[in-house]
């Protein structure tokens, strides 16, 4: 299907028609849902035009081996490289005016997100957060556009906002449903999705009620370690696959996806992706035991000298610390998930020495994650009266990490960021006080 042609990846097959648009082109999306998408049975069916968030250079990467980059599959033993087709178009975010063409196509059946859970734009409560100016000015635009404007012609700043003038195209044009899938790290990101989009398309009356009636929000709980890759990587890999643009994952994946496909969807289970009518508890275990662990890790492992993951595991005061909060979040996830055996995979994943996945990489939007994924285990735990001690550990943590002047503000109201019931719980603000100043006696020798 591929060959190296002048130095670059070349097709030379035909290529899938598009009939997936991807937002936030990085380095999970080509491990995951494209993966997913080329290992579908009906994979010559589906191909996935590409959106980065600005990034200009992948897009060009990519458009340069037509699309076509390798991913190499990292275990503990070695390396295994296969040569991923599925994503037929790379297109820089930027590139609006064939981002609503791509949408408003009636062959256009998904879009898939990979936006960063920052890209939502959301507030705290899970609506679009209006007080911010790149909303505010998205949304101004949409209000603005008439029915005779050329929708090309306008600035979209968020990922979402284009999104809904790309839905508003597809009105336009008369195209037919549309199913919009969230493959971020969020607890119902389907639910916090619709939220968002019909948070723009609120702005215009036409949009909103044509969103309303046409498009399905789907929640999906998406799981590969997948790192930035390093320079020196990417050079190596240059001269090795003639490859402008590759991926470097570990082994496992897992796809859990809620929610009807109206246009239809690839056959993704023939590839390992499960189909649920209860998504919940697949994406607690999830976001508590994984990304919850991760956070930890990211905060705790560099006040031991850590730098990735495998290294900051390795060591017992930090494997300890996740193995406690694992205690305390498992005690409110159903028992059938297997979670002993979830727990054991874990730890050989985080432990491969061949993947480095940096702290730093992990640790932007703290407060947003610590929010989400250990606050949530937090006010269990003090809800069946129990002290939540790695929880508080946990907060800790990620308080000591924050910039000197956030740690002039009172611990109560720091805390506050990311839970009101924890602020006002006194017992545990105490324990919190604690950890904290055991972190910064541990920070200062
Ligand atoms: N890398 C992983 O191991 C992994 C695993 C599971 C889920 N995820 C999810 O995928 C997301 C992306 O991960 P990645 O490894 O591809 O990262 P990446 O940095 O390689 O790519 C992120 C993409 O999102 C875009 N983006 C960044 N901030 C944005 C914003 N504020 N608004 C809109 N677009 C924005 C970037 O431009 C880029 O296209 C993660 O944030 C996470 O939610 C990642
Ligand atoms: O930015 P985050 O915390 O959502 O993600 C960082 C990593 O924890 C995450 O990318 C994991 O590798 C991934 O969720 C594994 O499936």
């Amino acid at each position: 299907m591929t060959e190296s042609i002048g130095g670059h990846l070349r097709r030379t097959e035909l290529a899938p028609p598009v009939r997936i648009v991807h937002l936030g082109l990085g380095a999970f999306s080509r491990s995951h849902s494209a993966w997913y998408t080329e290992h579908a049975s009906d994979a010559h069916e589906w191909g996935i035009a590409a959106y980065t968030g600005s990034s200009v250079e992948l897009a060009q990467a990519l458009e340069a081996q037509d699309g076509l980059y390798t991913l190499v599959t990292r275990s503990v033993s070695g390396d295994e490289a296969e040569v991923i087709g599925s994503i037929v178009r790379a297109e820089p975010g930027g590139n609006l005016p064939a981002l609503l063409t791509d949408l408003a196509a009636p062959g256009t059946a998904i879009v898939t997100l990979t936006i960063t859970e920052a890209g939502y734009r959301a507030d705290r409560h899970g609506e679009l957060d209006l007080s911010d100016p790149l909303v505010a000015a998205d949304r101004e635009t949409l209000s603005a556009v008439s029915l005779n404007s050329a929708l090309g012609a306008t600035t979209m700043r968020t990922a979402l906002g284009r999104l809904v003038l790309g839905l508003e195209a597809r009105r336009r044009a008369g195209g037919g449903p549309i199913a919009i899938v969230s493959c971020d790290n969020l607890p119902d990101n389907g639910g916090l999705l619709r939220a968002c989009v019909l948070g723009f398309a609120a702005a215009n009356f036409e949009t909103h009620e044509w969103c309303e009636a046409n498009v399905s929000f789907v929640s999906s709980s998406v799981d590969r370690i997948t790192p930035a890759i390093s320079s020196d990587e990417l050079a190596a890999f240059r001269d090795r696959f003639h490859d402008r643009a590759p991926v470097v994952t570990e082994p496992f994946a897992d796809w859990v996806l809620s929610g009807a496909f109206p246009a239809g969807r690839p056959r993704w289970e023939t590839a390992g992706a499960r189909f649920t009518d209860e998504l919940e508890p697949w994406e607690a275990r999830k976001l508590w035991m994984l990304n919850g662990a991760h956070t930890i890790l990211a905060s705790l492992g560099p006040f031991y000298g850590h730098a990735d993951v495998a290294q900051a595991i390795a060591d017992p005061v930090c494997r300890e610390a996740v193995e406690a909060f694992w205690d305390e979040a498992g005690r409110h996830l159903p028992e059938d998930l297997d979670l002993p055996q979830y727990r054991t995979s874990l730890l050989e994943r985080f432990s491969n020495p061949r993947i480095v996945h940096l702290l730093s990489q992990i640790s932007l939007d703290a407060t947003t994650k610590v929010r989400l994924r250990i606050a949530p285990v937090a006010t269990l735990e003090r809800s069946a009266y129990r002290s939540a001690e790695a929880s508080a550990l946990a907060i800790a943590a990620w308080l000591a990490t924050e910039p000197p002047e956030q740690g002039s503000v009172a611990l109560r109201d720091r805390v506050h960021r990311v839970s009101a019931a924890l602020a006002s719980d006194d017992p545990f603000l105490e324990l919190v006080e604690g950890a904290l100043n055991g972190l910064l006696a541990v920070a200062s020798v």
